[in-house]
């Protein structure tokens, strides 16, 4: 699917259209099918699709985990899928989220990987690897980079803590501070960068809006992880623009809703309160 349009632009044309700054994870476990699909062959497609179709109105974009794909050797799947959004939802971005990082000639393959084959809109890139790692997905100048920053699970602190000071630097600086001072002032070539931030840690998310502006924020760890909406809401949002800057993802509370016949209509309805959720807190 050629000539889509720029990730940012998207995006500000899904938060303003659909008013919607929820992103449902798409993240198949075969376990947790209901029985009417399980063990069928193209089952983690019809049950994305089913997904898909029940909430592309409710979104401001779709976030396929690969490793739930790959796993399942159903990467066919997954590129169907997303082929699937384009046509039926193409005002639905679709991320990628595959968290690849390696030195530049391998983060090229993976760039075709995500761009050329899944023809995603954007991708999620690990930075642990520095620029040189990065920079190839930048040669796809309309797609959207999305750069690991503060992770939303508890081990994310094991490295994101650290302090990273250098020699003169008076105000002390964490790993995840840098890696967004990075991200906003140095490696933006595109404009098409964003960064992860996870909602389990609403204080941080703060800092980062502060550090980056109006950078749009993926920001996965509301429903199964607990993550507080208002207060993430409230830590994320852009200064006189309430209502864009941020990609919500909840993906089991969503895709688990019920795991019966109705499995559809239940995470409609779960995705639906979930927006409307998202939408009371920037008020
Ligand atoms: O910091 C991160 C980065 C990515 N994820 C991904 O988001 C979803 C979360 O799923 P839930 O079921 O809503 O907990 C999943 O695909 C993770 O790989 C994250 O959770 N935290």
């Amino acid at each position: 699917m050629k000539n889509r349009p720029l990730f940012t632009e998207q995006l500000a044309r899904a938060w303003s259209d659909q008013d919607s700054m929820l992103c449902v994870g798409l993240d198949p476990d075969p376990k947790q099918f209901p029985a009417s699909i399980k063990g069928k062959g193209g089952a983690i497609l019809a049950f994305c699709r089913e997904i898909v179709d029940a909430t592309a109105d409710l979104v401001c974009a779709f976030k396929p985990q690969i490793a739930y794909f790959a796993a399942h050797g159903a990467e066919d799947q997954l590129e169907q899928l997303i082929d699937h959004i384009h046509r039926q939802h193409p005002q639905v971005p679709v991320i990628l989220d595959s968290k690849r990082g390696d030195i530049g000639s391998t983060a090229q393959q993976y760039a075709i990987e995500a761009f050329d084959r899944y023809q995603a809109d954007a991708v999620t890139v690990n930075p642990y690897m520095g620029f040189d790692s990065v920079e190839p997905y930048l040669k796809y100048a309309n797609k959207g980079v999305i750069v690991l920053c503060r992770t939303s699970n508890p081990g994310g602190s094991d490295l994101q803590f650290l302090e990273v000071n250098e020699k003169g630097q008076t105000d002390k600086e964490l790993l995840y501070q840098r890696v967004a001072r990075l991200a906003s002032s140095q490696w933006n070539k595109t404009g098409q960068l964003g960064l992860v931030v996870g909602a389990t840690f609403p204080e941080e998310i703060a800092k980062v809006r502060e550090i980056v502006g109006e950078m749009p924020l993926l920001i996965p760890g509301i429903g199964a992880q607990g993550g507080d909406i208002p207060a993430t809401v409230q830590a994320g949002t852009v200064a006189n623009a309430p209502g864009t800057g941020m990609i919500i993802n909840s993906s089991r509370a969503i895709l688990y809703a019920s795991q019966d016949g109705n499995f559809a209509d239940a995470a409609r309805q779960a995705a639906m309160a979930t927006r409307n959720a998202l939408r009371a807190a920037k008020k």
